[in-house]
């Protein structure tokens, strides 16, 4: 099935509201906040042709865009929004393509307004946007982000709001639904912003605060069932990772024993993690998880490759194989039981990857195709089933919580495909591998210990590949180096170094050089992302 099938199949049992994105780089916000309200929201290229949506939004969004209006070859809506009769909220851009819409005239601003501005309402007796300024005090600060504004605002608008340089900050149609604002409600800046997102959601287009996790899990309980059928099977590449296990749970609600669970242990797994991933996955939440040990064959190929990408591929090409190899004994096992062959693959793809596939990213929509473990087994012919397709990370923790998931889980810190092979400087050896992997275990124990692991997204130690004078016991050492990241991130796109108290960095830097053989001095990573990544390599 289609991808677009797929959103609409939710889209239809949800109200609906549609964003359509101009390139905004705040238009993933906007989504965040529409479903923080409860409401169900799909982001969509502004490219959109509104007779070819496969559900009927309740009300539409127009983003914000880098493009200015007037440009040639900037973006423009299906002038059909306009008819659906649904509400419409412009923001920013959205705003003033309202106007070129509707007959306001846009001109350039003297000067680029950029930053806090605040905002005063002017409520207008009777008129239908009480309701959408509803609870919103006046003033209130808004973050304003534009160059261009409203020279004059189109005919049968009222102005609703303004600021001190923007006369037509906030306006709205006389009788419809159209509201513009140039101001931006869904960056934290704009302090009362989610009122308003949330008076535009529920107030105005009368959605149904009905998105929750536990309305999702029957929904998308029910979904999967009818799209696999009585009798067909699914198998997953599980890691143990919160996507991939939040997945699995639902895929075992739905199916039972027709799912089957594949985790590849690649030789750069943590301290005992296959074991705990399976005892873990089996005794909890009655998962069949079949542990592939390719852990010999993955360490004989990284042999003498030190280039940080030489390992990746390596470790990706190895996995595809050991996974294709997996599934096909598998396969031939439930042919033998007489259930169905496999049909399905099962990914945890999350909304993020969704949208950067999606997006409208310049003056033509950027279509890039997503690779996880997709294409994966191309010649059994498996058809992708991707649950978590719809959600967000922490929309995805909080579904893993009302699947009664343990928290341990739920809240893991990410653990890359490629493991500590990319944790490991320079050649990967099982004696290499093995110093990381004692010194990571010794640091998030630590971490866990003092009450940090929560605040903290992501933290590991990694071991460099020089070695530095030390002293022990009055002995002369020349041992090597640990460095230990710890990062605080929303996406993982941006992050910054976690400032960690000294005295758990002093127990764990004492901890280390007195356990891990081999490591006579720690450092810690003070550097932010960018310019430097998460991970080392
Ligand atoms: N060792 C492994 N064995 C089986 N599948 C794996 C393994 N490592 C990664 N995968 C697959 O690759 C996918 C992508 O990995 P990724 O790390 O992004 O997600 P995750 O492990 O499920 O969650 P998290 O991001 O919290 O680590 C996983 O969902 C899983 O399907
Ligand atoms: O599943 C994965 N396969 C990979 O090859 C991979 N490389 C990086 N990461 C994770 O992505 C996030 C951002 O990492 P970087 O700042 O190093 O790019 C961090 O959370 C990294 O751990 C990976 N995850
Ligand atoms: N944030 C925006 O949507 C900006 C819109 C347009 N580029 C402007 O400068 O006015
Ligand atoms: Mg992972």
């Amino acid at each position: 099935m289609a991808p677009i099938e797929v959103a609409a199949q939710v889209a239809n049992m949800y109200d609906t509201v549609l964003i359509l994105d101009f390139g905004s780089q705040y238009s993933h916000l906007i989504t965040r906040r529409v479903r923080e309200a409860g409401v169900y929201c799909e982001l969509l290229p502004c490219t959109q042709k509104i007779a070819d949506l496969k559900f009927k939004p309740k009300g539409i969004i127009l983003s914000g865009s880098p493009f200015s209006i007037t440009d040639e070859g900037a973006p423009h809506v299906d002038p059909a929004v306009f008819d659906l009769g649904v509400p419409i909220l412009g923001i920013c851009y959205g705003l003033q393509e309202i106007a070129r819409n509707l007959g306001g005239e846009t001109s350039l601003a003297v000067k680029r307004e950029y930053g806090h501005a605040e905002l005063h309402l002017h409520p207008q007796e009777g008129h239908h946007s009480a309701a959408f300024l509803k609870d919103l005090p006046s003033p209130t600060n808004v973050w304003m982000s534009h160059g261009d504004h409203l020279e004059s605002p189109p005919q049968d608008f009222v102005v609703i709001g303004s600021t001190a340089t923007s006369e037509y900050a906030a306006v709205a149609h006389k009788d419809r639904p159209i509201y513009g604002i140039q101001f931006h409600p869904e960056v934290t800046h704009s302090v009362d912003g989610t009122i308003l997102l949330r008076n535009f959601v529920i107030g105005i287009c009368k959605c149904d605060a009905s998105w929750t996790m536990s309305s999702f899990i029957d929904k998308e309980l029910e979904r999967i069932r009818t799209l696999v059928g009585p009798t067909g099977s699914v198998i997953g590449a599980v890691s143990g990772g919160v996507d991939s296990t939040v997945a699995a749970v639902l895929m075992k609600r739905a199916i039972g024993d027709r799912f089957h669970a594949v985790l590849v242990d690649n030789g750069v797994m943590r301290l005992n993690e296959c074991a705990q991933v399976k005892k873990t996955l089996a005794d909890n939440l009655g998962i069949n998880l079949t542990v592939a040990d390719a852990a010999d064959l993955f360490l004989g190929r990284l042999k003498g490759v030190t280039d940080p990408e030489r390992k990746r591929k390596i470790i990706g090409n190895t996995f595809i194989e050991v996974f294709e190899a997996e599934s096909h004994k598998i396969d031939a096992m439930t042919r033998e039981r007489g259930e169905g062959a496999i049909e399905w693959l099962l990914q945890g793809t999350l909304y993020p990857d969704v949208i950067e596939s999606i997006s409208f990213k310049g003056p033509s929509a950027t279509i890039k195709s997503h690779h996880n473990v997709g294409g994966l087994l191309e010649d059994m012919r498996l058809k992708l089933i991707e649950p978590l397709r719809e959600l967000f990370k922490d929309e995805v923790r909080a579904l893993g919580t009302l699947l009664d998931i343990p928290d341990d889980l739920v809240w893991r810190h990410p653990f890359p495909g490629p493991g500590i092979a990319i944790r490991v400087l320079g050649e990967v050896t099982p004696s290499q591998v093995e110093i990381a992997r004692l010194a990571d275990n010794i640091y998030i124990e630590e971490i866990k210990k003092a009450g940090l692991y929560r605040q903290i997204s992501q933290a590991y130690a990694a071991l460099l590949p020089v070695r530095s004078v030390g002293v022990m016991g009055d002995q002369r050492t020349y041992e090597q180096v640990i460095a230990l990241r710890a990062v605080e991130s929303q996406d993982f796109m941006t992050a910054d170094w976690f400032q960690m108290p000294y005295d758990v960095l002093k127990r764990i830097s004492n901890r280390i050089i007195n356990e891990v053989k081999g490591v006579n001095r720690v450092l810690y990573d003070v550097s932010s992302k960018p310019p430097s990544t998460i991970e080392f390599e």
